[in-house]
């Protein structure tokens, strides 16, 4: 809700006015003894250390298979795979220079990827732990017999097999930084929509009496995709691509449009943070015993447990989560849920975005299983168990939770430059004159219908409100795909089909009719507002500040977004 904090404590106004409106005095969630500030000063104090893990031979590549088929939908039949489709943010493509065109800009850079030089993957991230011979401590394919089963149980978080595919290729992520690559529209709308409706747990044994237990389990699962999806979106605003100037760089209009004016969202991304964080925390111990990169990279090692020395427990509670028997199905259907979230992966027509889709969700499975699945008795085995992918997966997903948190901190600088440069005007004339008023007046209206402009596809625009939505409306403006027509089944449906074709012609009729009487009722107040806004242009132009509205984006396919 507007009023209240992600704590449930009220919004005052010094949060309010605060950037993203979040306390960060406050602790990240009900699982979590840490507080947004505490967060930024870990951060703070590990980010050197863990991009040089992420930039070091062993930790730099992955192994990803682009030929895998989408398991869950038809994707070659009547679903997106026309480059228009997929990537139908922006309307006219061919005019576009070839730099934004999202063959180039999604593309996997393989120049540094190595496998041809080599007889197998594996054997390169062997040869780079240990020069003697295969690397024995961690895992470099699965073996389904013993991999990662405790009795018979499954334990995994996403499919680990997969990474021993013959057609899984090594990718340097280095080379291919997740970044704005103009993915966007439908496509990656149904993605988004198909991620979230794992979120809908079935209660078999006590239908309609879920227990707070279940109710907290639900509550993680949505917060770590949307902190998955939120972190997505600031790494892209925050590499984007300025048509204008060429340049990669931070775009702080589109950070505050897809996270800044969601609190909820930016509070997701710390509650990643302090899974991800946690699950490296408990695993430490066995790193250090762990035999891997030293021959190589005997630095790696020191920096990890430099990371895990400026951790602590309490960053995140998991006993808190499946306590009871009870639970314990719960916890099947969480375990099988997010499994089906890494592999709609696979559905992702963007190479980039798959490979960092699949990095993520990987890093965040590895961290669920050392959190759920590893217990006092058989904590060596869960990670003496993993392979190589599940825990180069894991530090780059903190790497990348890490630099949104950077990046969130960045945004808020830009956010106060920006609110600064707006108020010189504001301070100038401090009093109430009519030039404040006005002022004011053209800020109320522009408010009012503060839009962010987003493309639906098929070459329409749409707006919708820019305020915080809820789990349930999240999806309200996605455009589900046209289901099927039946195919007649009787002589009736003739005579339904022109009753059906009669009522479709009196709608639209009634719509012309109604759209031509609204323009000439809002013809007054349009005709107002240009007035107003104009003589608010000149006089800003005529006391040297900056346009206090925004200006039309030059490239209006892209985005048009009213920031304040
Ligand atoms: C797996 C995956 C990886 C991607 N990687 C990249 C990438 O690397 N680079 C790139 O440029 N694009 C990437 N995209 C596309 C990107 O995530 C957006 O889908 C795209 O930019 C279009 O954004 P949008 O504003 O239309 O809404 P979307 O981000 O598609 O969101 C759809 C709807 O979800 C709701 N929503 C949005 N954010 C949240 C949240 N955090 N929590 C809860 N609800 C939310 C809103 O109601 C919104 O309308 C990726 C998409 C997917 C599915």
């Amino acid at each position: 809700s507007e009023n209240v904090t992600s704590n449930g404590t009220e919004v005052t106004d010094e949060i309010k006015n605060n950037f993203c409106r979040i306390d960060k005095d406050e602790n990240v969630g009900a699982t979590c003894d840490i507080t947004f500030k505490e967060i930024n000063e870990i951060n703070g104090k590990i980010r050197p250390e863990l991009l040089n893990i992420v930039h070091s031979d062993f930790f730099k590549y992955f192994k990803l298979d682009l030929y895998s088929q989408c398991p869950f939908w038809n994707d070659n039949n009547g679903y997106c795979v026309n480059r228009a489709c997929a990537v139908d943010v922006i309307e006219d493509w061919d005019k576009l220079p070839s730099y934004w065109q999202p063959e180039v800009l999604g593309k996997l850079d393989k120049s540094g990827s190595e496998e041809a030089s080599l007889d197998t993957q594996d054997e390169f991230l062997n040869h780079l732990c240990d020069n003697k011979g295969p690397n024995k401590n961690i895992r470099a394919t699965t073996n389904t017999n013993n991999y990662g089963l405790v009795g018979k149980q499954d334990i995994e978080y996403c499919d680990v097999d997969e990474f021993s595919k013959k057609t899984a290729a090594l990718v340097d992520l280095t080379a291919n930084p997740e970044r704005f690559t103009g993915y966007g529209g439908e496509q990656s709308s149904l993605i988004w929509s198909s991620i979230y409706k794992e979120n809908c747990f079935i209660d078999n044994k006590k239908k309609n009496d879920t227990s707070d237990n279940q109710c907290l389990a639900k509550k993680v699962f949505f917060r770590l995709i949307s902190g998955l999806h939120a972190s997505i979106a600031v790494h892209l605003s925050n590499d984007y691509l300025n048509t204008e100037t060429g340049k990669w760089g931070p775009n702080l209009e589109l950070f505050m449009a897809r996270v800044g004016n969601f609190p909820e969202r930016v509070a997701n991304i710390y509650f990643n943070y302090a899974i991800v964080s946690k699950a490296i925390y408990k695993i430490s111990p066995f790193l250090e015993n762990l035999d891997f990169c030293n021959d190589y990279d005997e630095k790696t090692k020191e920096r990890i447990m430099h990371i895990a020395s400026n951790l602590n427990t309490k960053i995140f509670n998991e006993d808190l989560l499946f306590q009871d028997d009870l639970t314990s199905e719960f916890k099947d259907q969480f375990r099988s849920r997010f499994k089906n979230v890494t592999r709609i992966m696979d559905c992702v027509h963007c190479d980039r975005c798959r490979l960092w889709g699949k990095v993520q969700t990987t890093g965040y499975a590895t961290s669920l299983k050392i959190l759920f699945e590893m217990d006092d008795q058989d904590a060596s085995s869960v990670v003496n168990n993993l392979t190589k992918y599940e825990l180069i997966a894991l530090f780059n997903t903190f790497d990348r939770i890490s630099q949104s948190v950077q990046s969130i901190n960045n945004f808020e600088k830009l956010y106060y430059k920006k609110i600064n440069s707006n108020n010189v005007f504001a301070n100038l004339f401090s009093k109430n004159n009519f030039f404040k008023m006005l002022q004011s007046f053209v800020s109320n209206v522009s408010n009012k219908s503060e839009k962010v402009i987003v493309n639906t596809g098929a070459n329409t625009v749409t707006t919708r409100d820019d305020k915080d939505v809820t789990p349930a409306d999240a999806f309200k403006d996605i455009k589900m795909p046209a289901t099927k027509n039946r195919k007649p089944t009787s002589e009736n449906n003739i005579k339904n089909r022109w009753h059906q074709a009669f009522e479709t012609e009196w709608h639209n009729y009634k719509e012309a009719v109604r759209f031509i009487l609204r323009s000439y009722a809002d013809l007054p107040r349009n005709v107002y507002n240009i007035i107003v806004r104009k003589v608010s242009s000149i006089w800003n132009s005529f006391v040297g500040v900056d346009n206090y509205l925004p200006v039309q984006d030059s490239n209006p396919n892209v985005y048009t977004l009213d920031f304040h």
